[in-house]
């Protein structure tokens, strides 16, 4: 706790318990008390300081990563962290590295395609460490299009292995993180033929480095692909080319979960979809769907806790200035953002228990859910990750020019998080893939098929397609089902006339191109639909603490008011609302924004993170930032001198140049 606290004020102005929000937000008490020890746990030891980060070189930042994953492996052992705790640890670490990689890809991809004799053998070398994979499916050529890959894995049935080779330049893996430098294996995704037939994409593990020197194996071609966007960011990470001439490796190293190849190298393919392969990306679509509330979070509580602090204008009788927070602009472009930050927390709670859910259908051989979890993963993960980049954006404009600092935290995070947008799947491509199963649920309601779980809404079509808004006051857009049914209605209407529109092209694939950039606001539409039900179904859970659940509901009314003022454009051309009731919607989110206003800074202390997890000095808890700004601008290694280095070469004989010069006039 600080000693002063330049925020007491807010603080007191809070009208809910902070202590119970953190519950609410953290998602039981459990989770708040484990995440506040690895949180206090990672901020008191040296070896994770982070804050000169964006000052070291490439290499140094990354054996500081190096340094660090060790550490923490080290802590882990020693305090023997479960599982939850490791993971959090590892998150508040807070620096991209090999590990996630590890963790995240290559020992899901194992547990997901690899029979249980496959796990046995090589999971407990990935959980000590003897072992340090990645996952290795994109290429220079193609990544969006998994179909497209080039590797082949050829199996000789002499010598009963496959042949892993790189046949083109364009087939060269890139991109992989943690490949270029640190993996000694990889899952690699490649087009296996077998008695002269190609059957597409498949997963092998392929031992890379040696185990004893790291040197890169016979036939392996291996490296870093180079520096990436902002300073620290995400150049922690290792992101590798790497390329085979003819590798071989044994049949057994197939991961044969989904498909097999016989010792006489007959293809069997199990009875299962083949879109099992993608279950890894799937994983973690949906991790990332919860890591867009964190940054999210982040940003908007530096936001907050500085435009608390700050002041400008409004005095001119020599009286107090104004916070900036309580600009009606400010409130209007920040509010949304911290609106957003629960809803996807909220969101990012129920998509884990659907894939959980789903997971465990398919351990029972159900695979009616597949298409739900893809849809899901798939658009949420999409809208999350493009509305935090920008909104981390937005943050870094509503510090001003200190949010131009790297001491403000706000670069980084956007340098390190802005990949989000097209790692694991570019969002446009995704909400494409979130589209074709909309065309697909509306094409099938003419057959009286009714649609399930996300998609049941559009079942009501007759209702939908005609229904009007009863909204009259700006209260009434208060009710959840007054929301609800505008959203209802905007999502179908838009799909139906995409659907429309595409049955006029001469073929429906035809229809799909031309009409696509209409379809990914329709799957946009339908997302956001999602995410509003489910923040509407959690205000509707029994919620304790004071004031809790009223606050929630304030944030879940200016998240949906929010989403309909800004597509207000869609809710009125599919006439689901009236301008009229547009305008009063947006009356409304002005009221709501002033309900925010006095719990604002709670409301970001909430989500519980310490200074060195925020690495901001803007977003400092005590909101003592002047004293921290002028500090850390001191700690620049170009002020480690007082005159410059390069003084003496460019520009004293600069200086005395144009002084000779003058002095000829
Ligand atoms: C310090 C130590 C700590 C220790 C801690 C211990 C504990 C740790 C625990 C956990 C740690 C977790 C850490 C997580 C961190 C993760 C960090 C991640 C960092 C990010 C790294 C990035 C990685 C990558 O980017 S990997 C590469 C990703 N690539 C892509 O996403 C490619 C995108 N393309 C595709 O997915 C496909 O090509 C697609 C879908 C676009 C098209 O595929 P297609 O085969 O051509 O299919 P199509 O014809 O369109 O459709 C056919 C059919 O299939 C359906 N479909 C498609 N996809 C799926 C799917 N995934 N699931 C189900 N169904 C699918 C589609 O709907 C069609 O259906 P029908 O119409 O019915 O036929
Ligand atoms: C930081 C980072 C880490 C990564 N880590 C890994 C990793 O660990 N392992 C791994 O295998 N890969 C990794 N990747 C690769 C990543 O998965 C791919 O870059 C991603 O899937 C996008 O594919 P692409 O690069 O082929 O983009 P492209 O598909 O070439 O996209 C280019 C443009 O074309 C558009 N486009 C493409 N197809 C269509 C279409 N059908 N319709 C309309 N528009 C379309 C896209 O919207 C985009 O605007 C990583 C990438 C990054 C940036």
């Amino acid at each position: 706790m600080a000693e002063v606290d330049h925020l007491a004020a807010e603080r007191a102005t809070a009208r809910f318990d902070v202590e119970e929000m953190k519950v609410a937000w953290a998602g039981s008490r459990h989770a708040v008390h484990v995440a506040d020890r690895m949180a206090r746990l990672v901020a008191s030891d040296p070896v994770f300081r982070k804050d000169n980060r964006t000052m070291l070189s490439r290499k140094e930042l990354f054996k500081d990563t190096l340094r660090k994953a060790a550490h923490a492996w080290k802590r882990i052992v020693e305090l023997r962290l479960t599982e939850e705790e490791a993971d959090l640890l590892r998150q508040y670490v807070d620096q991209p590295g090999y590990v996630d990689l590890h963790w995240g890809m290559f020992v899901p991809a194992i547990k997901g395609q690899g029979t249980e004799e496959q796990q046995h053998k090589w999971l407990p070398l990935a959980y000590k460490f003897q072992i340090i994979g990645c996952y290795a499916q994109t290429e220079l050529g193609h990544g969006s299009n998994v179909q497209g890959l080039e590797t082949t894995a050829t199996f000789d049935p002499k010598t009963d292995e496959f042949v892993i080779h790189s046949p083109t330049l364009t087939s060269s893996k890139w991109w992989p993180g943690g490949l270029g430098k640190a993996s000694t294996h990889a899952v690699v995704y490649a087009r296996l033929i077998t008695e002269g037939k190609d059957y597409g994409i498949h997963g092998f593990i392929v031992q890379l480095r040696s185990l004893e020197d790291h040197s890169p194996l016979p036939g392996v071609t291996l490296g870093d692909i180079g520096g990436k966007f902002g300073s620290g960011a995400y150049n922690s990470m290792d992101n590798g080319v790497l390329r085979f001439d003819h590798v071989r490796i044994p049949r057994d190293q197939m991961l044969m979960r989904l498909s097999q190849v016989t010792r006489e190298g007959k293809y069997v393919h199990s009875n299962v979809p083949k879109q099992l392969l993608y279950g890894t990306m799937v994983y973690v679509r949906q991790s990332i769907v919860a890591d867009a509330s964190k940054a999210l979070s982040r940003a908007v509580c530096i936001a907050v806790r500085y435009s608390a602090v700050r002041k400008q204008f409004g005095s001119q009788d020599g009286g107090p200035e104004t916070q900036v927070l309580n600009y009606k602009t400010q409130q209007s472009r920040l509010f949304p953002l911290l609106a957003s930050a629960y809803a996807f927390r909220f969101v990012g709670d129920w998509l884990n228990w659907l894939y959980t859910d789903v997971t465990q259908k398919l351990e029972a051989k159900d695979f009616s859910t597949l298409q739900e979890a893809h849809a899901c993963t798939a658009g949420l993960k999409a809208v999350t990750t493009s509305v935090t980049a920008d909104a981390i954006e937005e943050c870094r404009k509503l510090c001003g020019g200190h949010g131009y600092l790297n001491s403000s935290g706000l670069p980084e995070l956007f340098a390190v998080y802005v990949p989000a947008c097209t790692y694991e799947g570019d969002n446009v491509v995704l909400l494409l893939q979130v589209a074709r199963i909309l065309m697909k649920t509306v094409s099938q309601l003419a057959s009286g098929k009714q649609p399930v779980g996300t998609m049941a809404y559009m079942g009501k079509v007759q209702y939908l397609m005609q229904c009007k808004s009863a909204v009259s006051s700006a209260e009434d857009w208060l009710n959840p089902d007054a929301i609800q049914e505008a959203f209802e209605a905007r999502a179908l209407r838009m799909a139906v006339n995409c659907a429309q529109n595409i049955s006029q092209a001469a073929s429906q694939e035809e229809g799909f191109y031309e009409r696509s950039p209409d379809l990914l606001e329709a799957a946009v539409a339908h997302i956001q639909l999602i995410i509003v039900t489910k923040f509407i179904e959690k205000v509707h859970q029994e919620i304790p603490g004071h004031g809790v659940k009223e606050q929630l509901q304030a944030l879940c009314n200016v998240y949906a008011l929010y989403i309909l003022h800004k597509h207000l454009g869609d809710f009125l051309a599919t006439g689901c609302i009236t301008p009229r009731q547009g305008a009063l919607a947006n009356e409304q989110l002005g009221k709501l924004y002033a309900q925010v206003r006095p719990n604002a800074v709670a409301l970001v202390d909430a989500f519980n993170y310490t200074d060195h997890y925020l690495g901001s000095v803007l977003g400092r808890y005590d909101g003592d930032v002047y004293p921290a700004l002028y500090e850390e601008a001191w700690k620049d290694p170009l002020n480690e001198t007082v005159v410059p280095e390069g003084y003496h070469e460019y520009l004293r004989p600069l200086i005395k140049q144009q002084q000779l010069k003058l002095s000829r006039l």
